[in-house]
Formats: structure tokens, sequence, C-alpha cells
């Protein structure tokens, strides 16, 4: 689990820390007071990251700092100081960032850094350059930003890296390499991966007028010009991460139905569209439509049919959560199952839909019980509107047959 430790003596500034940090941070805090108190904690616990202010009641010339720094934690500082030789003095001493206090907004720009860098734990970064020292100083300040840092020496490891560990999400990369240059590496790489999926920041040497364009055209994300200082370059890396972020967050809304929290139909026709095209194995798809759910919201309202919307997705989650499951129409869901036989399908939905119709829905503080009607059909054809209309059939007939049944498209 991961640890913050804020040191902050304004009871204000802590309360106003505290509130943002519930609404952006999901990580255990501990808030200190003093130099003393700082020392406390860390005794007791080990931290990922650690937000201090620069002067204490007691400790006013950034003892603190130097005390998170001996212990190793990454630490941004929260400071009134703006003069220069401040600013100098923090960044030669090795903190990852600092926040000015000087606006309302500060305190959420510090704690949504937090929240980047607590994002990059774990998030794999790899650098492609020649030269060990450009390496060595990378890597310092990446994994000051959390990172798990790999190295390649020219284009063609590289890309062999990234394809083999395509969980990778950041590129930094030189131009200027043997075997493959910076150009080839990155357009080799967004042939496979987008700017949605890997992030890459071009850099080169001296006398690299127009290369910057030219990163950029080729598909790099941001590039930075060397010798660069520590502060651009942590700058541009978290702002290079946050656009990644926001991309996935985007197409997570994209993908997802609000109210259950399942995929959405969008996802479900891509994903099934794709495994039809690319895998030939033994599939089955099924709609699954809750019986007479128009009672339900007569009854309740629909804020009560929304409820059991939800619960219903929970359901389906704990029973099909590792396949392609998706909410498609209002109380319509969809699920295929790779590498079943009708068979074997029909068994494990028939078991379903005998756990639907025993299973107590909370409403209103009473319980509530309903039943679901299944419709399967093997992925007999590259077609997804064809399956999806066979399954339709299956499922109507279910509905025809009294509902709460498992009706196959090819019985
Ligand atoms: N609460 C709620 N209701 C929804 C939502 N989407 C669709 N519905 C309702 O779902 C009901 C579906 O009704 P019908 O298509 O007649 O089907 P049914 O009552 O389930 O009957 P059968 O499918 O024939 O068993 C309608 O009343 C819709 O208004 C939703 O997001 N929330």
């Amino acid at each position: 689990m991961q640890r913050v430790l804020i040191v902050e003596d304004s009871k204000v500034v802590q309360q106003v820390l505290r509130h943002l940090a519930s609404q952006h941070l999901q990580v255990t805090l501990d808030f200190a007071w003093s130099l003393q108190e700082s020392m406390q904690y860390l005794a007791r616990h080990e931290y990922t990251l650690a937000l201090v202010d620069l002067t204490l009641p007691d400790a006013a010339d950034a003892e603190v700092v130097k005390l998170t720094l001996a212990h190793q934690i990454p630490t941004v500082v929260l400071t009134s100081k703006i003069d220069e030789y401040s600013r100098q003095q923090m960044l030669e001493m090795g903190v990852v960032d600092y926040v000015i206090k000087d606006n309302r907004d500060s305190y959420l720009y510090a704690v949504k850094l937090i929240a980047q860098l607590l994002r990059n734990q774990g998030c794999k970064a790899l650098i492609a350059d020649d030269s060990v020292i450009s390496r060595v100083v990378m890597r310092q300040m990446l994994e000051k930003q959390l990172f798990e840092v790999m190295e390649a020496t020219d284009g063609h490891e590289a890309l062999s890296i990234l394809e083999a560990h395509p969980d990778i999400k950041l590129l930094l990369t030189d131009f200027a390499m043997p075997v493959m240059d910076g150009f080839e590496l990155v357009k080799a790489v967004r042939n496979s991966r987008g700017r949605d999926d890997l992030a890459i920041i071009g850099l080169s040497g001296a006398g690299s007028h127009g290369l910057s364009a030219k990163f950029i055209k080729y598909g790099a994300n941001d590039f930075l010009a060397k010798p660069f200082m520590n502060e651009e370059f942590h700058c541009r890396v978290m702002q290079t991460m946050e656009q990644l972020n926001l991309y996935a967050e985007i197409k997570d809304c994209a993908y997802r139905d609000h109210l259950t929290g399942l995929y959405n139909r969008r996802y479900f026709y891509q994903q099934t569209e794709r495994l039809l095209r690319t895998n030939s194995g033994q599939h089955v798809l099924a709609l699954l439509d809750i019986d007479h759910f128009k009672r339900i919201n007569d009854e309740y309202g629909h804020l009560g049919g929304d409820e059991i919307l939800r619960q219903v997705a929970e359901l389906l989650k704990s029973a099909f959560g590792r396949y392609v499951l998706a909410r498609i129409g209002g109380e319509e869901f969809a699920v295929v199952l790779r590498g079943y036989d009708l068979e074997n399908a029909k068994q494990v939905f028939d078991d379903f839909r005998q756990r639907f119709a025993d299973f107590e829905f909370a409403l209103n503080g009473a319980s509530y019980r309903s039943t679901i009607s299944i419709g399967l059909a093997t992925c007999y054809s590259h077609s997804l509107s064809e399956v999806m209309r066979a399954a339709d059939r299956a499922l109507y007939t279910a509905k025809a047959k009294n509902r709460n049944c498992v009706v196959s498209a090819h019985d």
C-alpha cells in the first residue's frame, strides 16, 4: 500500500490538503506538524512520497527536507519562499519538485502532482541513448519520479525491449544512436503503439535545430534539447504522463456504461469483432435480458430500477468478469465465452440463470427476486451481426417460452 507523509504546520493548510487528498488520492496519509513529529512517523512507517513545508516551528531551515531525503523518500516541497537562492538550494538537494504557495490553486496542483507521481509507481519507462552519462542522469531523475527504468543503447535494442514489454508507458529516445536512430525508432514504434498507449519524448544534443518538429511529426509527444535542466525534464515528463492518463480516462468514459460500470455496446462490438476476425477457436455469445424489468420500474420507480441494474451488473461481473462482458441495452447484457463449446456454455449459463433466480436483490430495505432469459449462439460466422441475430432469435424464443430459461440458436 502506498503511503504519503505530509508535513505542514498550518492548521488551515492541513485542512485544505486533507480535503483535496480525500478527492484525489487513494493512499494512506500521515500528517505531521513539526520536524519532531515527522521523525516519529519516519521511525514507524515506510513512505512512497513526502510533501513537506520548508519552514516549521522547530526547523526553520529546510531540515525536514534533509530528513526525508536522508530516508530516500522522493520529496516534493511546498513553500511560500520563492527567491532564486531557495529554489536552487532545493533543487540541488535533490527534491522531485517544489510548489509555491502563492494562490488557492497551489494546493490542488500539489495534490495532483502527488497523484501523478503515485500513478508513476510501477510504471515502466525506457531510455534509448548511446551515451552512458545521459542514461545515468535520466535514470536517476525518472527513479525519483517513481518509474521503473529500463535502458537501451540503440534504436534496435529499444524496439526489441518494447516488444518484449508491452507495458512500457514512456519512451525517452535520443536522436543520434548507432544501428537505428531516434526517428526510425519513433516511426517503427508508432506502427503498433498509438499516442494513447505509449508516450514518447525525443531528445537531441546541440545543433539539433529543426529536430523537435520532426520528432513530433514522426509521432513523439514532446521534445527536449540537451543539455536540459532537471526541472524542465521533470515538468515535461510529468506533463506527458498526465496527457497519457487523460487519454486513458477519455477512452474509459467512451467504453463504459455510466450506470453499471460495465463495458458498453461500442466496446463489446469492437472486442468481439476483433475476436471473430483473429481467433478461430470455439466461442459462444450470450444475450441476457432481465424478465419483466418494466414491472420493477413501475413498482419502485426509475431509481429503484437503476439500483437493480447495478446489482445485476455486480452479479454478472462475479460470474463472467474475466470474459468480454457488457451492458448493450437498457436491461440487456452480452457475454462471449472464449474457448467454450455449446454444451459447456449451456451448462454455465443455466447455472447462472438459477443463481440469478435465487438471488435476493436489496431494494429499499426489502429483498426482491427476479429472473433472466438467455439466448445463445456459437460464433460460427466471422460476421458479428449474424451471430448477434442468431443469439437474439434464441433470446426471443426464451422469452416466448415463459422466460427464466436458456435457449440456443442451434437447438
Ligand atoms: N431504471 C431503468 N430502466 C431502464 C433503463 N433502460 C431501460 N429501462 C427500462 O427497461 C424496461 C424494458 O421493458 P421491456 O422492453 O418492455 O421489457 P421487460 O419489461 O423487461 O419485459 P421482457 O423483456 O419481455 O421480459 C422499460 O421500462 C425501460 O424504460 C435504465 O437505464 N434504468
